[in-house]
């Protein structure tokens, strides 16, 4: 039995969301303010580290234990031609995971951190949501819950990120219903679509919003008729990280939408969430900037896989490392004009 039986019980998760610490919050930002440099000089890692503070309620904040997870998922709006890759690419891709030879099997390597992959029946595709929703609620449950019982005894940070051939069109559907415009808005080239594809991608999405109606106006609702299995996951595990307190960091256009529903039903509640990187999917700057997100790094990037995200772990080990390990001016005995 997984965390959350029905869909009020989830609904009731969301509308209770923990704070930061204010005390070790205001603490990092006082030591900030004392360290050997002038005011603000060290700009968005300054930030940074007094944001991982809050949230792990610890003055000088630690990344000893990261974890990386990535959510895998099979999507029928692949049948509508949305993708440069076939639908099998999927489990293919589980199986590379598994075998150390993807992308992020080197990344998390490089920052020391732990990856955890988790397919969610890849074999079995979501219904095309472009006439049907794609989960019932059982299904939108199951995944949601993978996803927060993923997350597990407060590590320091959790890096999320995923897989699934079709899901760039998943997330500018998901988009698109919560945000307003039409699909050609949020719509981009995905794994290297023709132009052929893109307006397919477009109509896709336009098909789902007429075929959903008013009822994509509810965020969970939305992400159950034109979401996925793995962006699901994706949402339950920051809502559980949420919950125990603990930072993330968001990786693409995929994982970012996902994370929408959450910031749909409480301005506050990805508060806890940093956007690692703007990646090259056309949709995924306007949809940062509407939910107020500032990118760490902006690499042209396009993958998935929690890369982005798991790159930018270097960002806040610089980061802590100033935090922790500077002097103040009292103890280096420079004057702090
Ligand atoms: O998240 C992103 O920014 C992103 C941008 C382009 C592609 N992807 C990855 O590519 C796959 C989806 O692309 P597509 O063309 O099949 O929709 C999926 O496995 C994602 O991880 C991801
Ligand atoms: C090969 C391949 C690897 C991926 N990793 C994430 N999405 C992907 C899509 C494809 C096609």
């Amino acid at each position: 039995m997984g965390r959350f039986t029905s869909i009020e019980e989830l609904r009731k998760a969301c509308s209770d969301l923990p704070a930061r610490d204010p005390e070790a919050e205001k603490q990092a930002r006082d030591r900030e303010g004392m360290l050997t440099k002038p005011p603000g000089s060290l700009g968005r890692l300054e930030e940074l580290a007094v944001w991982l503070a809050g949230w792990q309620g610890r003055v000088k904040p630690k990344l000893d234990r990261v974890e990386v997870f990535v959510f895998a998922g099979s999507h029928g709006v692949t049948a509508r031609g949305v993708s440069a890759f076939p639908a099998e690419v999927t489990a293919q891709m589980v199986g590379n995971f598994e075998a150390g030879g993807a992308a992020i099997n080197q990344l998390a390597k490089q920052v020391g951190a732990s990856l955890t992959v988790i397919p969610l029946h890849v074999d079995r595709p979501t219904a095309d949501f472009t006439v049907a929703p794609a989960m019932d609620e059982e299904a939108l449950l199951e995944a949601v819950n993978a996803g927060y019982d993923a997350v597990k005894d407060r590590p320091d940070l959790i890096v999320l990120g995923e897989m699934g051939i079709g899901n760039t069109t998943v997330a500018a559907a998901l988009s698109t219903a919560l945000l307003g415009g039409a699909g050609a808005d949020w719509v981009g080239r995905g794994t290297g679509v023709d132009d052929d594809g893109l307006r397919r991608k477009a109509s896709a999405v336009d098909d789902a919003v007429t075929c959903h109606g008013d009822a994509l106006k509810d965020p969970i609702e939305a992400l159950r008729r034109v979401g996925g299995r793995e962006l699901a996951a994706m949402f339950g595990a920051t809502l559980a990280a949420r919950h125990q307190r603990v930072p993330v960091l968001l990786d693409g256009f995929v994982c970012t939408a996902a994370a929408l529903p959450l910031a749909s039903l409480d301005p506050d509640g990805l508060a806890h969430a940093w956007a690692a990187h703007v990646s090259a999917e056309a949709g995924h700057r306007r949809l940062l900037d509407a939910m107020q997100l500032k990118p760490l790094l902006d690499l042209g990037m396009r993958l998935g896989e929690a890369s982005g995200a798991c790159l930018a772990v270097n960002i806040l080990r610089g980061a802590i490392a100033c935090h922790n390990g500077m002097a103040t001016f009292a103890e280096a005995g420079v004057s702090d004009g």
